[in-house]
């Protein structure tokens, strides 16, 4: 499976406010060219905190780009993925409307109830690790479903498990002109951090998109 993340950040590198309210930090033309990834993915996948956080729909906005995978016979949006170790998706998330399939990646310690809800609600659960999602496990039950090319939205702890089981292939990172701060805001890669061995990535492009900055890594 290939693996492409993308975010957004503030020149200081938070993803959100200290309130983990959503932030428009891209502009017009930024926004454009996610909604260009979306189009090109198999999937989208989110963490929970993501979902708790923005109620994302993560859908193809332009017309144009849905006719386009039609006429490829695929679905018109991609699947979306939302890793939940404990089933905590509100049943009525816009993640979980018809408008495409929607993956729910548990772990074992996720309650029956929650999980039999979610079901009900429209997803497909896959149990993937003991108490917290092993992604590992769960991007190989994902492949042996016809998911090759995957898109990661965020957050910042999502973000950081991936990079840590080295499963990142490339990072598209927007540079937003404007400060955020916060200690406690989220940044791209939150998670325990790394002390000693430190991801390394290659700077593939440097581009200026609307009052900000598109910097694009090879990760593999
Ligand atoms: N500017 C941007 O591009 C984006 C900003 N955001 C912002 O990020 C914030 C949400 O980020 P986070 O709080 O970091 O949440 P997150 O979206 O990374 O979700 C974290 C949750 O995912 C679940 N999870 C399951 N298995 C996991 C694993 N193996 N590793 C890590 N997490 C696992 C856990 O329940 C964990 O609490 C929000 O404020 C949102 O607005 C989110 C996406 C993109
Ligand atoms: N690329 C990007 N730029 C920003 O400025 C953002 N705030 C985000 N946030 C991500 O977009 C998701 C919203 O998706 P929908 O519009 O609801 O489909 C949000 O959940 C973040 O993943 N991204």
């Amino acid at each position: 499976m290939h693996v492409v993340v993308n975010a957004a950040t503030s020149v200081d590198g938070k993803l959100s406010t200290r309130r983990r309210e959503q932030v428009k930090i891209s502009g017009e033309a930024d926004f454009a060219r996610v909604d260009r990834l979306r189009a090109d993915s198999d999937a989208v996948l989110v963490g929970v905190g993501t979902v708790l956080a923005d109620d994302p729909h993560l859908t193809v906005d332009d017309a144009d780009f849905r006719t386009e995978r039609a006429a490829a016979g695929r679905p018109a949006h991609p699947a979306r993925i939302v890793a939940d170790s404990r089933a905590r998706t509100p049943t009525d998330a816009r993640i979980l409307d018809d408008a495409a399939t929607t993956y729910l990646l548990v772990s074992e310690s996720a309650p029956d109830d929650r999980r039999s809800a979610l079901e009900t609600a429209g997803a497909t659960v896959v149990v993937a690790g003991e108490s917290r999602v092993s992604f590992p496990s769960a991007f190989a039950e994902l492949e042996r479903r016809g998911i090759d090319r995957l898109m990661v939205e965020g957050g910042g702890e999502v973000i950081f498990s991936l990079f840590e089981a080295g499963l990142v292939d490339e990072l598209s990172l927007y540079v937003g002109s404007l400060v955020l701060g916060g200690r406690d805001a989220p940044t791209l890669a939150d998670g325990e951090g790394f002390v000693e061995s430190f991801p390394s990535l290659e700077l593939t492009g440097v581009e200026r998109i609307d009052d900000g900055v598109l910097l694009t890594y090879d990760a593999s």
